[in-house]
């Protein structure tokens, strides 16, 4: 995608931004496990949940997809899935392979998990150790560790697991497989993760209980499908609301973002650097906190960010990263060793790609320190995404901000989490 800038653009007007990933993902997974017909409104169309969506139709799912992004799942019930013909395919998703092991590790056939090139780099041993104890024969490559993973299920037991690390990905795969398990498991994390399946465990009819860091799952004979209706993705809006708060002069308003608490990390640490956002609108959908989110250009100063901040907006830091260009005074992301693991070593390619661009950005061993400068100019250049969505994205905003022309290599990434990202841009940009 090539970018041309050559005067100041502006960010006017309302939009809305396609369907949460991580509820996306969860509908299809727990709707296929329900009893019953489950129906998914606004379901993100992204190459990462139609993935998970196929994996289900390889296991005697019928899911009938629809083109108003409205999905509907036929479930089987816990026991109903069946053994797929050959290896399930993830894609890109990390989201889809963890949680997906998890539901395996309860079934009583074995099956190969595979995905892209930069699934197979991913850490696959955080999933592998709980589930194991869980009572799953799980193997992976390069000593158990990488995918391709083959899982042969079986029965269960419920576990407490101490986990090393605040993974939505791991709490989530521990509690699909603790739906299988005899007796309760306990999960405790160092920090807030993401707690959508927890909400919608629930919301089927399960027994998940949390007290502070630590969530109680009780096992139950059946789930049962329902209506789910899927806000708009909070880390898609994020590139949105940094844009029109770097792009002088600019007013925006994003319609029907979850703001679950686990997620508004990007929204507090804006605020705190003095962007103008306001959450309006408030209200409760599917047992998820949605609302209104109106943005208006500000100074920024930078900030520090670190500890339990950082599950709680571990996709939009590539992007803070980029607000942080515009701030005044020093932004540092400690404790942001996850990145590294991402869909790309995201340390590295966001600070390697701004810096292309005449960014004041280096990468520590636990994060970014950003030199900030409210006076800064970027200029336009040849920037790779490294096939990361969220790395094209955040490149994108900062090509709104940069002077002279910027193609982004490998932009057709971005219909991994936000298919259209580049007609809802030009719809709001005021040029
Ligand atoms: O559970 C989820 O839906 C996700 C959890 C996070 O990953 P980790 O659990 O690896 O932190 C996040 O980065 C990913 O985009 C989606
Ligand atoms: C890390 C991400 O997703 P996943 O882990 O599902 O690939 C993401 O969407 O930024």
């Amino acid at each position: 995608m090539i970018i041309h800038n050559c005067e100041q653009k502006i960010i006017k007007g309302e939009l809305q931004v396609p369907g949460d990933k991580s509820i996306s993902h969860r509908a299809v997974m727990l709707g296929s496990i329900a009893n019953g017909t489950t129906v998914v409104k606004g379901f993100l169309m992204g190459d990462d949940c139609l993935n998970t969506i196929a994996c289900f139709k390889e296991m005697g799912i019928d899911i009938e997809v629809g083109d108003d992004n409205r999905v509907i799942i036929h479930g089987k019930g816990l026991k109903g899935l069946k053994a797929p013909a050959g290896p399930l395919y993830v894609g890109n998703s990390g989201t889809t392979i963890r949680l997906l092991s998890g539901i395996l590790a309860g079934q009583p056939f074995k099956v190969t998990i595979t995905g892209d090139q930069s699934i197979k780099r991913r850490p696959m041993g955080r999933v592998i150790e709980p589930l194991r104890l869980m009572g799953a024969r799980i193997s992976g490559e390069g000593g158990d560790n990488f995918a391709p993973l083959t899982i042969k299920g079986g029965k269960l037991k419920g576990i407490t697991y101490k986990s090393p690390i605040a993974s939505a990905q791991v709490k989530s795969a521990i509690l699909l497989a603790s739906l299988y398990a005899d007796g309760q498991t306990v999960i405790e994390e160092p920090y807030k993760s993401r707690d959508h399946t927890e909400t919608m465990i629930n919301y089927f009819g399960g027994m998940v209980k949390v007290e502070g860091n630590k969530i109680i799952s009780k096992p139950v004979d059946r789930i049962e499908g329902r209506e789910i209706w899927v806000p708009g993705d909070i880390s898609s809006a994020a590139f949105f609301i940094v844009a029109a708060l770097i792009l002088d002069g600019s007013e925006l308003i994003i319609r029907n973002v979850g703001i679950n608490p686990t997620r508004t990390g990007i929204i507090e640490v804006l605020q705190e650097m003095g962007g103008r956002i306001e959450v309006i609108n408030k209200r409760m959908i599917c047992n998820e906190p949605v609302a209104d989110i109106r943005v208006c250009s500000s100074p920024l100063k930078g900030t520090v960010i670190g500890g339990e901040m950082v599950p709680r907006m571990i996709d939009e830091i590539p992007v803070l990263a980029v607000a942080a260009l515009f701030a005044s005074g020093r932004t540092y992301i400690n404790d942001a060793h996850e990145l590294k693991v991402k869909e790309s070593n995201r340390l590295t390619a966001i600070c390697s790609e701004l810096r292309k661009m005449g960014g004041g950005i280096r990468e520590k061993e636990d994060g970014l320190t950003i030199y900030g400068d409210n006076k800064l100019k970027l200029k336009g250049a040849v920037v790779d995404s490294y096939r990361d969505h969220r790395i094209a994205m955040s490149l994108a905003v900062a090509a709104l901000k940069a002077c002279g022309k910027t193609e982004i290599i490998g932009f057709d990434c971005v219909d991994i989490s936000f298919p259209g990202f580049y007609d809802v841009m030009m719809k709001v940009l005021d040029v």
